[in-house]
């Protein structure tokens, strides 16, 4: 539950789940130091579908990571529900990339039934959790089936099944639809609206496509190129597939924000739109 934050002076917006801060990640490496993202700050109200948008080694994935609590930021501070982030935690759940985030040894009601019974749910409660988001998803024929006789889109539902069932705060999603063909792409985004439309969870998605950006964001944040830094944060609430004139405009307007600019240094002011 969140925490009462000690009085800065700000009234802090009740609407705000998490709160990314200023905040610089770097790795250490043997011969060098990386800085990932410097000094990024925004905040995902509940039930946003909130989108890092930016190019190849801009830091997306590092911010991920760093709201799942598996890196600690060397500037700033990330909280959720008020409280600061300082470990992974049952409250955000990772969907990734990788078609191999199954245990091939269980079958799909298995796999989305160990995090539950793994945190504590009682039997009867998780297994009706399971049901529910296996279905949600659509496979409901396939609850008995082993990963290895799934295709690479039926095994993100399973995946996704799998982290929602477990009812996080935050859903944070890797790319998670990267891997997969154009069309099979395009039809896991639909999927994924419907389930928002149905559920009304938050997720933070990372993406370079600025399509699926604008398809599955109702807010976008753009990166700089290496090190990722706050460029803008847009609206995009109303467009779905369909390429309306607002869509091309709003593609065009990213589009030269990431490109056309990149030989400019990144600008200090963030251009903000207001939220609607
Ligand atoms: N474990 C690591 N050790 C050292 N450097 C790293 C590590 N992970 C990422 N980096 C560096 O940090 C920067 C940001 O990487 P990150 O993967 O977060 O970017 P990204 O925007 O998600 O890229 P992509 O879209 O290609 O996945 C890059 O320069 C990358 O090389």
């Amino acid at each position: 539950m969140g925490r009462v934050l000690p009085f800065t002076g700000q009234e802090a917006d009740p609407g705000v789940l998490l709160d990314v801060d200023n905040v610089t990640l770097q790795y250490k490496t043997d011969s060098r130091l990386v800085t990932a993202t410097y000094q990024v700050d925004f905040q995902v109200h509940r039930g946003d579908r909130f989108v890092l948008l930016g190019p190849s080694g801009c830091g997306k994935s590092s911010l991920l990571k760093a709201v799942a609590g598996f890196i600690k930021p060397v500037e700033g501070q990330i909280r959720l529900n008020g409280a600061p982030v300082t470990g992974p935690g049952p409250d955000r759940m990772v969907v990734f990339q990788e078609f191999d985030q199954l245990l091939p040894w269980k079958t799909v009601f298995q796999n989305v039934m160990f995090p539950l019974r793994s945190r504590g749910v009682p039997k009867r409660e998780a297994e009706d959790r399971a049901g529910t988001y296996i279905a949600k998803v659509g496979l409901d024929r396939f609850r008995d089936s082993y990963p290895h006789i799934l295709s690479g889109g039926m095994k993100q539902r399973v995946a996704i099944a799998r982290a929602m069932a477990t009812e996080p705060e935050i859903l944070l999603m890797d790319e998670p639809f990267a891997a997969l063909d154009a069309l099979t792409r395009r039809r896991m985004q639909e999927e994924l609206l419907q389930l928002w439309d149905d559920v009304r969870f938050t997720v933070l998605f990372v993406t370079h496509s600025i399509e699926e950006a604008i398809i599955v964001g109702n807010r976008i944040l753009v990166l700089s190129p290496h090190p990722g830094q706050v460029k803008a944060e847009l609206n995009a609430h109303s467009y779905g597939h369909e390429k309306s004139e607002g869509f091309a405009a709003l593609e065009n307007r990213i589009h030269t924000m990431l490109f056309a600019e990149q030989n400019t240094a990144p600008a200090p002011k963030v251009t903000r739109a207001a939220r609607p």
